[in-house]
């Protein structure tokens, strides 16, 4: 396919993006070309738009940004035969090498040699966009592309909320953000009971109870430990999982959780972090899960059949769609100032 697109790429090493007309890219050897259906922004997004220190480590501009995604294939490059035109897809969004130790031991999500696409290649926001074969993610037809999109970060919250048992078990989350508001979600569904939330923002408090939080809290307020030891008889939640990345929350959770429970680790912090490791963790006998990226392929099935289920959740958590990218720079402010759940675009406007 020939021709020009919108695409908000990263132009320069500064704040911002913009919107430009790009060549309608051509799928090389193992890669399939897609029309755009839905693509949704990540905090990852966020920060390379902020230009963040990270960003500045890793992004290489001229760049096209993005990398949740629903779309159909158009096109496919010499070798492919494992996807064809007319599928209907999402990505998973780590290349792979399959061939390091990690690659070797089934653990992909920790492949050391990990490429992510609209970090280390281009990206998806754009009207059509290379996805590599080996990462497509064929979706039932019947699957609305904005819930398709979001397969990716939900792989997160699925990872996390599903690290251990969760049905019947009490659970605190720390942090109602797009993440926190997916994995409230997942702990629903799952049959998590109590699901207790702590979360500063009043409208994503709000949006947590709309999802299905039973409880929730503002840590600037209220003590969140002696909020959760008051809804659970003093004895602390069975689960607890961090959405936050905020070093008071990962200690709060700590102090929260019963002896002998579990923690499920998301949120990435913007520091080291200290805290009473021998009481917090050792004395508590406390089962500690790091959770990076998704399981391949395993995390996409659970996600694929949740959101078909039915039990999911997810409209209140997609709080803007857009038509089209003419707005990209308001939804990139409202996402920075707090203001949103998920954000979805349409790039072909109808
Ligand atoms: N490990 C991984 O593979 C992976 C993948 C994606 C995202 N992440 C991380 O997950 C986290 C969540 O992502 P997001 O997009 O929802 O981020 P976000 O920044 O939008 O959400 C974090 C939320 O935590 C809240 N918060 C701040 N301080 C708090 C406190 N003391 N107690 C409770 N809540 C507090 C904020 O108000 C915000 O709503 C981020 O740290 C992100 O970097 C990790
Ligand atoms: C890159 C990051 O934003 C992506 N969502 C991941 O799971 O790794
Ligand atoms: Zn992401
Ligand atoms: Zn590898």
């Amino acid at each position: 396919m020939e021709g020009k697109m919108p695409a908000i790429v990263k132009t320069k090493p500064a704040y911002g993006a913009e919107l430009v007309e790009v060549d309608i890219p051509k799928p090389g050897p193992g890669e399939v070309l897609i029309k755009v259906l839905a693509t949704s922004i990540c905090g990852t997004d966020l920060h390379i738009y902020e230009w963040n220190e990270w960003a500045q480590s890793r992004i290489k501009t001229p760049q096209i940004m993005g990398h949740e995604v629903a779309g159909e294939v158009v096109e496919v490059g010499p070798g492919v035969d494992t996807i064809q035109v007319g599928d209907y897809i999402s990505a998973e969004t780590h290349i792979v090498c399959g061939k390091c130790y990690a690659c070797k031991h089934n653990r992909y999500h920790v492949c050391q040699n990990t490429k992510i696409f609209g970090v280390d290649m281009d990206g998806v926001f754009a009207e059509y966009a290379i996805v590599p074969a080996q990462n497509a993610w064929k979706n039932p037809k019947n699957m609305p592309p904005e819930y398709a999109s979001l397969q990716e970060p939900l792989g997160n919250a699925v990872d996390t909320v599903l690290a251990g048992p969760i049905v019947g078990r009490s659970t605190f989350i720390t942090g109602a953000g797009p993440l926190g508001l997916l994995g409230i979600a997942v702990a629903k569904a799952a049959g998590a009971y109590p699901v207790i939330v702590s979360e500063p923002s009043e409208f994503r408090r709000k949006l947590a109870k709309k999802v299905g939080a039973d409880y929730v809290v503002n840590p600037f307020e209220e003590d969140p430990v002696k909020f959760v030891m008051d809804i659970t008889d003093g004895a602390g939640v069975e689960v607890f999982l961090e959405f936050s990345g905020a070093p008071k929350a990962l200690e709060q959770g700590l102090q929260a959780v019963t002896p002998g429970g579990r923690v499920s680790l998301l949120g990435l912090f913007p520091r080291e972090v200290t805290f009473d490791v021998n009481n917090l963790v050792i004395f508590k006998a406390l089962e500690v899960h790091g959770i990076t990226g998704r399981h391949l392929w395993e995390t996409w099935y659970t996600v694929s059949s949740l959101i078909q289920s039915g039990k999911l959740n997810l409209d209140p958590i997609i709080t803007h769609k857009y038509n089209g990218f003419d707005k990209f720079e308001e939804a990139f402010e409202l996402m920075r100032a707090g203001k949103t759940g998920k954000v979805v675009f349409f790039p072909h406007k109808k």
